[in-house]
């Protein structure tokens, strides 16, 4: 039995509010009661959203700073600490971005335990669900996805950290590799029927799931519906149905 395994379907659910803060404070009232997990990502960051990481947690949420860390050591065992004093609940750093760079993130987690009684999890993205094998090529990777997802996975979880985002069409095989505890995030979900946007490698809830995410990601298609409440309800329904 792994540790994500009684999850509800909604606390599987992580909504992405990338948005301007007006917006994404106007999102988390009306997904307050349905949602569990919201994601603070970069364009809400850098748009003075970084308080909303605090107020959203006083609001009941769990939140997802999506960081999306890539710098020396240094520098990065210091953010995580810094996110972790903001109220973040899980952060994001890029696998690719060396040994040393994950366990200086794992450190930095720890540190912030020590220092504020409050340690996020870590997870390393793999590849961007957005990536095919030709973007991958030019940025000099050539094996196949799943064998450079795999290979930054197993490196993310022996540094220490706590799971992983990829694909939900890499869910399958980074549950088999990383076993029945690992936080294995998927972003790249579509309801079937749903705008792909710039996302490439993609699979519905459901699928994505029952491939072995612990959580999914979802963004536009909940952000941007007419009803975000009745978006975020129907993927609840289609996991519930599962
Ligand atoms: O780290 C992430 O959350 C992430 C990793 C990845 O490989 N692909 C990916 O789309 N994401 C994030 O997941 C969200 C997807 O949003 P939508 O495509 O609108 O559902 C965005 O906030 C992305 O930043």
């Amino acid at each position: 039995m792994g540790r994500f395994d009684n999850l509800s379907a909604r606390e599987r659910i992580m909504v992405a509010l990338d948005c301007g803060p007006d917006e994404a404070r106007a999102l988390a009232g009306k997904l307050e009661g349905h949602a569990t997990w919201l994601k603070v990502g970069i364009t809400l960051i850098y748009d003075g959203g970084l308080p909303l990481v605090s107020e959203l947690r006083e609001r009941g949420f769990k939140v997802f700073v999506d960081s999306k860390f890539h710098d020396i050591p240094h520098q990065v065992r210091g953010a995580v600490k810094s996110a972790a004093h903001s109220g973040a609940d899980l952060v994001t750093v890029h696998g690719s971005g060396s040994e040393a760079m994950l366990r200086a993130c794992h450190e930095g987690a720890g540190q912030a335990q020590d220092e504020y009684g409050h340690k996020p999890y870590v997870i390393a993205i793999t590849v961007l669900t957005s990536m095919d094998a030709d973007e991958l090529a030019k940025v000099g990777v050539t094996r196949p996805i799943p064998e450079q997802a795999a290979a930054l996975a197993k490196l993310a979880l022996d540094s220490g950290l706590d799971g992983i985002v990829c694909s939900p069409r890499e869910a399958r095989e980074m549950r088999e590799l990383l076993g029945p505890d690992a936080l294995i995030v998927t972003p790249g979900v579509r309801p079937a029927g749903a705008a792909l946007g710039d996302q490439s490698r993609v699979a519905t809830p459901a699928a994505a799931i029952e491939a072995g995410a612990s959580h999914i990601v979802v963004g536009r298609p909940i952000t941007q519906a007419d009803d975000p409440v009745a978006a975020f309800e129907s993927i609840v329904a289609e996991l519930e149905r599962a």
